[in-house]
């Protein structure tokens, strides 16, 4: 039996600290794992869906007061459940792209939101980040220039990360949506990598839509996101459906078209349902995660040779290294090559460092405990030393 699934292998939670890069924010509380079993069946969220049938009104479990909820923790005014972040992006991108239209996104940019300007017959266009790895106003507002001057038209949408995947440094969101919105360019800032890890509020950033992702942030199963938005934009984007058989003469009430009539149902809406009051409970200790995050950086940054790519000292728990001059000078020599620090690691009870990986790479501190953060620190202190690395 080649396909079945060996649950005792999938043993990471339990055996390790998890420093993966994306994986930090998405896993799962113990309130999600049961919820997840309890609800594993497909359509089990479906038993009470009754009038409107449609899943944002389903009382029992409680998913219509989830999206209230949902809004609100944002500070915006309505929120839809959907399959990722990316899906999101999509249902904001086919509803205000035209074929033809530029979009705005930035030089750090995630992939899937391209995917979705693609969709919708879109040209992407990229803000340039600074030297410092920064998306500025100004920089907004030339590109902006730069596009209509190249278009003849005004770009219908805006993309830009909250936090960057790249760097994990944060943005000045509410600078770049002030200026999009002089141009009446709407703004979609993807909180992937910020809500559901801290806190995020729309409405001072100024945003038309926010997106988050429930597997990479809101500790819920995959795929699972959110798209929020203001009474503004809420009517286009969350439009019923007009659809009609032309045989049959048959219409489909209040299924909204770009939720493809319903999204989550089961394991991921429930699952993001139950992690819910952990994650808004969550986000109110960033500071402490952050403070985490600076303690393992300035371990590693006492290796030498080893530098720091992202904003320093640290505002995320998302960091990208450079450790070319530290680790990778090990792997030149060892029998193990670039394999060797992922493999010291684990040995210590630590994974997530891509094997191989010695050169520049990304690590996620968020959600260990104290405890666990001087391990990681002394872990990277111990391997370094064990290798003959100068400790500074
Ligand atoms: C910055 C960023 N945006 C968007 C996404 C897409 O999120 P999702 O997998 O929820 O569609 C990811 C993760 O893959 C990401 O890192």
């Amino acid at each position: 039996m080649k396909c079945a699934v060996d649950i005792e292998s999938r043993d990471v939670e339990e055996m390790y600290i998890n420093i993966d890069p994306i994986q930090a924010g998405g896993r799962l509380t113990a309130e999600a794992m049961r919820a997840a079993i309890a609800y594993g069946d497909g359509y089990s969220v479906c038993d009470n869906c009754r009038n409107p049938p449609r899943l944002d009104y389903i009382k029992n479990p409680p998913i219509a007061q989830y999206h209230a909820d949902l809004a609100a923790w944002l500070n915006m005014d309505t929120a839809r459940v959907v399959p990722g972040a990316r899906r999101g992006f999509q249902a904001v991108a086919s509803t205000l792209v035209e074929k033809g239209d530029p979009v705005i996104l930035t030089a750090l940019a995630h992939y899937t939101e391209f995917m979705a300007v693609e969709a919708a017959g879109g040209i992407p266009r990229e803000i340039p980040k600074d030297k410092k790895n920064h998306i500025t106003p100004d920089a907004a507002a030339e590109k902006i220039e730069a596009v209509i001057r190249e278009f003849s038209k005004t770009p219908p949408l805006l993309f830009v990360d909250h936090v960057d995947y790249q760097f994990g440094n944060v943005h000045d969101v509410a600078g770049i949506a002030k200026v999009a919105h002089q141009y009446d360019i709407p703004v979609l800032v993807n909180g992937a990598y910020t809500v559901g890890i801290m806190p995020v509020d729309g409405n001072a950033l100024g945003a038309d839509f926010v997106v988050g992702s429930g597997h990479k942030s809101m500790a819920a199963p995959a795929p699972s996101g959110v798209l929020a938005t203001t009474n503004e934009h809420a009517e286009r984007v969350f439009r019923t459906t007009q659809a009609k058989g032309d045989v049959t003469g048959r219409t489909f009430g209040l299924k909204e078209v770009e939720m493809m009539g319903c999204t989550l149902m089961g394991v991921t809406v429930v699952g993001m349902m139950a992690s819910f009051p952990r994650v808004r409970e969550r986000v109110k200790h960033w500071d402490t995660e952050v403070a985490h995050s600076q303690a393992v950086v300035d371990a590693l940054l006492s290796i030498e040779g080893t530098k720091v790519l992202s904003d320093y000292p640290r505002q995320h728990t998302l960091t990208r290294i450079d450790t070319r001059e530290s680790f990778d000078t090990v792997a030149q020599q060892h029998k193990k090559r670039g394999f060797f620090l992922s493999s010291d690691l684990k040995k210590r009870g630590i994974t997530g460092v891509i094997p191989g990986s010695t050169r520049v790479w990304k690590f996620n501190t968020f959600g260990l405990t104290e405890k666990q953060i001087r391990h990681v620190g002394e872990a990277f202190l111990g391997v370094a030393r064990e290798n003959g690395l100068n400790i500074i």
